[in-house]
C-alpha cells in the first residue's frame, strides 16, 4: 500500500515558499524580530521574505545572516503604513531610507482615501515617486487596502494606478483594517494584472491563516494566471500566523509517512 499525501501537503509546501513572514506590531522589539528570523529555517524550506517595520530592517539583516539565509530570504518593509496618507514626499523619503538601510522590498500603502474622494493623481504620483526611491535596488509592492475601498470599481482603479505608477506587486491589505484579503478582491486584482500585460505580482495579505485558505487563493491565481506564473517572483502571502498552520500540515504528513514506512518495512 502506498501512502497518499493529502492535497493540502503540496499546497502547504508551495505556500511556505511564497510567504512574507510578517511581524508588524507596535510591540515589536529587536528580540521579537530575531525570533521571527529564527522561524524562517524550517525542515520544509523557507519563506520568500520576512516583513518588518523599517526600524527593524537592520536587525532582520543581521539575524538572517547569522542563520546563513542572507540573499535567500528577502527583507521586506512597509512605508506610508498603515494610514495610506497623501504625503507623497514623506512616503518617498521613507522608501528611500528603507532601501538605504537594506530593505529588498518595500510595501507602500496607496493613498486609498484620496482615491475614494476622486483624486487619482496623488496615488499615481506617490507610487511613481516611491518607485524612483527604490532606485532599481528594491521591489515596490503597493498595498491598495481593498477592504476599505470596498467597491470593485475602486479596487480595479487603485490596482490600475499602482501598476501605471510602476508597482512590481499589488497587495490587498495592511492587515490593520476590519476587512483584509478576500477572494473577491484577489479576483479583481489578478484580472487587472492579467489585462495590463505587465510583469506584476500579487500579494494576498491580512487574515490568511490556514493551508485551506491559502489553497483557495492559489487555485484562483492558477485559474487566472496559470500554474507556471505562481512563483515567489509573482505571488506572495503576507501573513503573521500562517506559518504554524503550514508546518502542522507538513509535519503531520511527515509523521504519517514515517509511520507508514515503519509499518511497511521501510517501503
Ligand atoms: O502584510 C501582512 C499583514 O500585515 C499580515 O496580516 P495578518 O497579521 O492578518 O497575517
Amino acid at each position: 500500500m502506498t501512502a497518499t499525501a493529502s492535497p493540502h501537503v503540496s499546497t502547504a509546501r508551495q505556500a511556505l515558499a511564497l510567504m512574507d513572514l510578517t511581524s508588524l506590531n507596535e510591540s515589536d522589539t529587536d528580540s521579537v524580530i530575531e525570533a521571527l528570523c529564527q522561524q524562517v529555517k524550517t525542515p520544509f524550506g523557507n519563506p520568500a521574505a520576512v516583513c518588518v517595520y523599517p526600524q527593524f530592517v537592520v536587525t532582520a539583516a543581521r539575524a538572517l545572516s547569522a542563520h546563513q539565509l542572507d540573499g535567500q530570504v528577502k527583507i521586506a518593509t512597509v512605508t506610508n503604513f498603515p494610514h495610506g496618507g497623501e504625503d507623497i514626499m514623506g512616503a518617498a523619503r521613507e522608501t528611500r531610507e528603507a532601501v538605504a538601510s537594506g530593505a529588498n522590498e518595500v510595501d507602500v500603502v496607496f493613498p486609498y482615501r484620496a482615491l475614494m474622494k476622486g483624486d487619482e493623481a496623488t496615488g499615481l504620483e506617490l507610487v511613481e515617486m516611491c518607485k524612483a526611491a527604490c532606485g532599481g535596488q528594491a521591489l515596490l509592492k503597493v498595498i491598495i487596502e481593498s477592504g476599505e475601498l470596498k467597491e470593485p470599481a475602486l479596487i480595479r482603479r487603485a490596482s490600475e494606478l499602482a501598476i501605471e505608477g510602476g508597482a512590481d506587486f499589488i497587495k490587498t491589505s495592511t492587515g490593520k483594517v476590519p476587512v483584509n484579503a478576500t477572494l473577491e478582491a484577489a479576483n479583481i486584482m489578478l484580472n487587472v494584472i492579467k489585462d495590463s500585460g505587465k510583469d506584476v505580482g500579487f500579494k494576498a495579505a491580512g487574515g490568511v491563516r490556514t493551508t485551506e485558505e491559502a489553497a483557495e487563493y492559489l487555485a484562483l491565481a492558477t485559474e487566472i494566471m496559470g500554474a507556471k506564473w505562481i512563483t515567489p517572483e509573482h505571488f506572495r502571502f503576507g501573513a503573521s500566523s500562517l506559518l504554524g498552520n503550514l508546518l502542522n500540515t507538513l509535519s503531520g504528513s511527515a509523521l504519517q509517512a514515517t509511520k507508514q514506512s515503519t509499518t511497511h518495512g521501510g517501503y
